[in-house]
């Protein structure tokens, strides 16, 4: 332990997460959840207004949601369960409480493990809650607005045990959760947005003595933030314990962190800490798993991240597939393929399209052309991954023109712009023949459009047009054969095959 002391403190965090559940409908109304794009106050029911008269209904889905986090977390479930209100007044919560479950959570004593951490972090427990509506205040006009959009959503609390020793771990730990639940079709796991928000504990002590007194610094929305925060809170504390001849304590506190000057900030000392009168929800009844329904929910599993990773190097890493080439797939913001009550979401993640797009082809080509083509094509555009605007059949014909010498590489890439701005349900072939970007090949001899004699005859007329470029391409800068092999397809109007002027290029220039 003492390799992670701070000038002979011992750093102890602890971290509660926030997360919200990824379901159509709210915990216990049937109202739809919202974006943050929806008009304020479209996206509630009477029951999310508090309205007298209405009743709590909890939502399976979310409930089996947070079961698939609970078993991925090796947490026990508990069988029966319940809900409490927690009380506080504040214009965002408009029943004056928020359900939770707060004597009786489903889950308790978990563990979750990172190969960059080293040791298990225990997961003191997980409950279900509501998130709270949004209360956008005007400080001139003292007023208040409110948007009960996000009210009663879905929410997770994961509380860890206080394990995390360095700012490093707990940043570990956030980046791997967030990958965990979105693995799991469980929250888009999505800090900037709000989908996942950080409650983070610190307190510091002397290697044998007892734990110090913890200050927790709310509703984190960055992991940057997140690490900031702690490292702002280590000095602190340590500045108070270490002032000479004082015997001053750090005093239990909650606090905000400031990204302006990258400061935490006292909201309130545990002397105000509101009393919270938490009593169980008289509405809504014990809630009990059977092991049965638990063991459904445990064979419906999405595979875990790590286990995927491991099988994609397996099965793709002798196919030239790098390691970084999988974590950029794993990395994107997917949505899962998830079946639930008979539905499937039609919209598949990056490993599954990618997975599909290979079969019967070259994985490594397939991966270059969804990374540099398709991702850079989309992130040009400004749009994040997505299945949904090329189809995985669209994709494999538009792979297997390229591979059978039908289209050039560049027209290949015109014509996957023209996809992704104007989506269309036509074949590939179809497009392409539009759009006159067909090589103009006897399909079955697969030859390249022009002939062999002519295309050296152009190749040889781009060494005479473009002099300063080919001395880089003698003098050893190779990626130059681009700007020249671009100037070539330009001549033949897009019909040469690259490969084939690659090499006689090479040949050209190096006899
Ligand atoms: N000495 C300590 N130093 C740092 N963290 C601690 C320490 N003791 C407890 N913790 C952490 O503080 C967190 C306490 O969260 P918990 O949800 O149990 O209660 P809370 O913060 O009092 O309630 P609330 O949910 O209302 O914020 C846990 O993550 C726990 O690991
Ligand atoms: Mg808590
Ligand atoms: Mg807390």
């Amino acid at each position: 332990m003492s390799r992670w002391l701070v000038d002979g403190w011992q750093v102890v965090i602890g971290i509660e997460t926030h997360v919200q559940i990824k379901s159509s409908q709210k915990l216990f109304s049937r109202a739809l959840t919202s974006a943050l794009n929806h008009p304020p106050n479209t996206r509630c029911n009477a029951f999310d207004a508090a309205f007298p008269g209405t009743l709590p209904r909890l939502n399976r889905k979310c409930l089996d949601l947070a079961l698939r986090a609970a078993l991925a977390l090796d947490c026990s479930v508990n069988q029966c369960s319940s809900f409490d209100r927690k009380h506080y007044f504040y214009s965002d919560q408009p029943a004056g409480y928020q359900i939770t479950q707060h004597y009786s959570p489903f889950a308790v004593n978990g563990r979750f493990t990172s190969p960059n951490i080293g040791f298990p972090i225990r997961i003191k427990q997980i409950q279900l809650e509501q998130d709270t509506a949004k209360s956008i205040t005007n400080t001139r006009t003292r007023t208040a607005l409110i948007d009960l959009n996000r009210a009663g959503t879905g929410l997770l609390e994961i509380v860890t045990e206080p394990d995390f020793r360095t700012p490093e771990q707990a940043a570990e730990y956030v980046r791997s959760l967030q990958e965990l639940l979105r693995a799991l079709g469980v929250s888009d796991g999505n800090m900037e947005a709000g989908s996942l928000r950080c409650d983070v504990n610190i307190s510091i002590n002397r290697p044998g003595e007892p734990p110090g007194t913890r200050c927790e610094v709310k509703n984190i929305n960055s992991v940057k933030f997140m690490v900031a925060a702690i490292e702002y809170e280590i000095r602190r504390q340590q500045s108070i314990l270490e002032t000479p001849g004082s015997t001053q304590r750090v005093s239990q506190e909650t606090r905000r962190f400031d990204p302006d000057s990258w400061r935490t900030i006292k909201m309130r000392s545990k002397e105000d800490a509101p009393d919270y009168r938490y009593m169980p929800d008289p509405n809504l009844g014990v809630l009990v798993l059977s092991e049965k329904h638990v063991e459904a929910v445990r064979r419906a599993m999405p595979p875990l991240p790590a286990s995927t990773r491991l099988r994609l190097l397996r099965t793709y890493s002798s196919s030239g597939v790098t390691e970084n080439n999988i974590d950029v797939l794993m990395n994107l913001d997917v949505v899962r393929d998830i079946t639930y009550d008979g539905a499937t979401d039609s919209v598949i993640g990056a490993v599954a399209y990618f997975e599909l797009c290979a079969e019967g082809r070259d994985p490594k080509s397939v991966m270059n052309w969804i990374i540099h083509n398709f991702l850079g094509q989309l992130s040009a555009l400004g749009k994040p991954f997505s299945s949904k605007y090329i189809t995985v059949a669209q994709m494999g014909q538009l792979l297997d023109l390229i591979i059978t010498k039908q289209m050039t590489r560049p027209s290949a890439k015109l014509l996957l712009k023209q996809m992704l701005v104007s989506p269309s349900d036509l074949a590939v072939k179809q497009l392409a023949e539009n759009m006159d970007l067909l090589s103009t090949v006897d399909e079955h001899s697969k030859r390249s459009s022009i002939d062999d004699d002519s295309l050296r005859d152009v190749c040889m007329r781009s060494i005479d047009a473009l002099p300063a470029e080919v001395a880089a391409i003698r003098a050893g800068k190779e990626k130059v054969i681009n700007i020249v092999i671009g100037w070539i397809m330009r001549q033949t109007k897009g019909k040469a095959d690259v490969d084939r002027a690659k090499d006689i290029l090479k040949e050209l220039l190096h006899q």
